[in-house]
């Protein structure tokens, strides 16, 4: 198999779009450079040219002016076509087409680029797993017998399928339910872990932008460049009132986005699975010296939280005993997800899941609580900081003035 392309550096440079029998242009003279390998989110109210913006660089749209530049390359007229090779693009509700299967509408831009069929089939099955999606169970399928979160998938899936440098996401994430999102969400972040393409990602929802962004691009009318710049600056220290009204209250907890779950302890805890017997699980939950204990799936996905007191009153079965496990997180997950899950199941702790659902660990709240003093902590001490620097800058210059005066 050939090496995964990684990403390309884009330049935007004075970049303009004017919709005919607009008096305004809705996008006026950006420039942007974009790293090869970063994840870029422009965010920004409603109108504010951010569709318009990212559709330039696969030239969906045509730009009225300014040049876009590709590893380098200025794409502003070579054939679009060609350039969508290079561009990968995911939009909002997916856009599949209804009368293709799931493998059909994955290999169509191999297809149009003339793939071997032999490597085309290779690529749809790689590309699934890629996205959790079992090829055997999804590859024949069309999109209307597919779940919002699933379709959304295949169309990353087939964004990625003729392994472009660059992919733009337009709103993907933005129809499914904020369960899906959260997951989608998590799995895009271990999909760039993996492949490190260029990606510009465009969104209204600035949690999504904190916690997909390496940068993030506050974005107001026209398209004018109100901050870029990493999501911790522009959380901490954002340039105008303007930013601080987009970034919005509770920048704190916010910050909560920006750790993942890998980062704080997960830990082990002990499991049984759906197969064991009764009297297996209770040794197994005697001997943990816990109150109580994971029961897993035939597939080791988290299934049932069972305490002791379950486990008594079960009479021979486990089949009612217990308390169902409602919400999981990946390892890619946020802490805010983490605090969320932990809220919802109610159990003081949350299962850590892996690629396929599998059971890895779980985090308990106390290791969510430290963290998020630890956070607080380290803002508190910026600010304190930030603000003895500003009182030592500010100190020669009133020392003058009362010299002067
Ligand atoms: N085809 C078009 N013809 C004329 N004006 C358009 C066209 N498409 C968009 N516009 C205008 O251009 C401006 C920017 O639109 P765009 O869709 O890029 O904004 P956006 O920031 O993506 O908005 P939203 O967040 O609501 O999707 C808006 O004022 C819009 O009305």
């Amino acid at each position: 198999m050939a090496e995964p392309s990684h990403g390309a550096a884009i330049e935007l440079e004075n970049l303009t779009k004017r919709y005919p029998g607009s008096a305004q242009p809705s996008v006026d003279n950006v420039n942007m450079e974009i790293k090869a390998g970063e994840t870029v989110v422009l965010v920004g109210p409603s109108g504010c040219g951010k569709s318009t913006t990212l559709k330039m660089i696969n030239r969906l749209i045509e730009p009225s002016g300014g040049r876009i530049r590709i590893d380098g390359e200025d794409v502003t007229d070579i054939d679009p076509v060609r350039l969508r090779r290079k561009v990968g693009y995911a939009i909002q509700s997916c856009g599949l087409f209804p009368h293709m299967t799931v493998a059909q509408n994955i290999a169509l831009v191999p297809r149009m680029t003339g793939w071997p069929k032999a490597r085309i089939r290779d690529r749809v099955e790689e590309m699934l797993d890629l996205v959790g999606l079992d090829p055997g169970e999804f590859r024949d399928r069309y999109p209307r017998r597919l779940s919002g979160g699933q379709q959304q998938r295949v169309g990353v899936a087939r964004a990625l399928a003729a392994d472009p440098p660059v992919l733009l996401m337009d709103e993907p994430f933005g129809a499914v339910d904020p369960i899906t999102r959260d997951h989608l969400q998590d799995e895009l972040i271990r999909l760039q872990h993996e492949l490190r393409k260029t990606i510009v990602f465009v969104t209204h929802d600035f949690d999504e932008a904190i916690k997909l962004a390496d940068r993030i691009v506050v974005l107001r009318e026209r398209s004018h460049i109100a901050q870029f710049d990493t999501p911790e600056a522009i959380l901490t220290s954002p340039a105008d009132d303007f930013v601080s009204g987009f970034v919005g209250a509770g920048a704190a907890l916010k910050r909560l986005n920006l750790t993942r779950v890998r980062d704080v302890g997960i830990t082990g805890y002990p499991t049984v699975s759906v197969d064991d017997p009764l009297q297996v699980v209770v040794n197994k939950l005697r001997s943990s010296g816990t109150n109580e204990i994971l029961l897993l799936d035939r597939r080791g996905r988290p299934y049932k939280w069972l305490r002791r007191g379950d486990l008594m009153r079960a009479k021979g079965s486990l089949a009612r005993a217990g308390t169902p496990v409602h919400d999981t997180v990946t390892r890619d997950a946020t802490l805010r997800d983490a605090l969320e899950a932990v809220l919802t199941d109610n159990t003081g702790r949350v299962a850590v899941t892996g690629r396929h659902g599998e059971f890895t660990g779980v985090v308990d709240m106390q290791t969510l609580l430290n963290s998020v003093h630890a956070l607080l902590d380290a803002d508190r001490l910026e600010a304190l900081e930030a603000q003895t620097g500003l009182e030592e800058a500010q100190e020669p210059r009133t020392s003058a003035e009362l010299e002067g005066a």
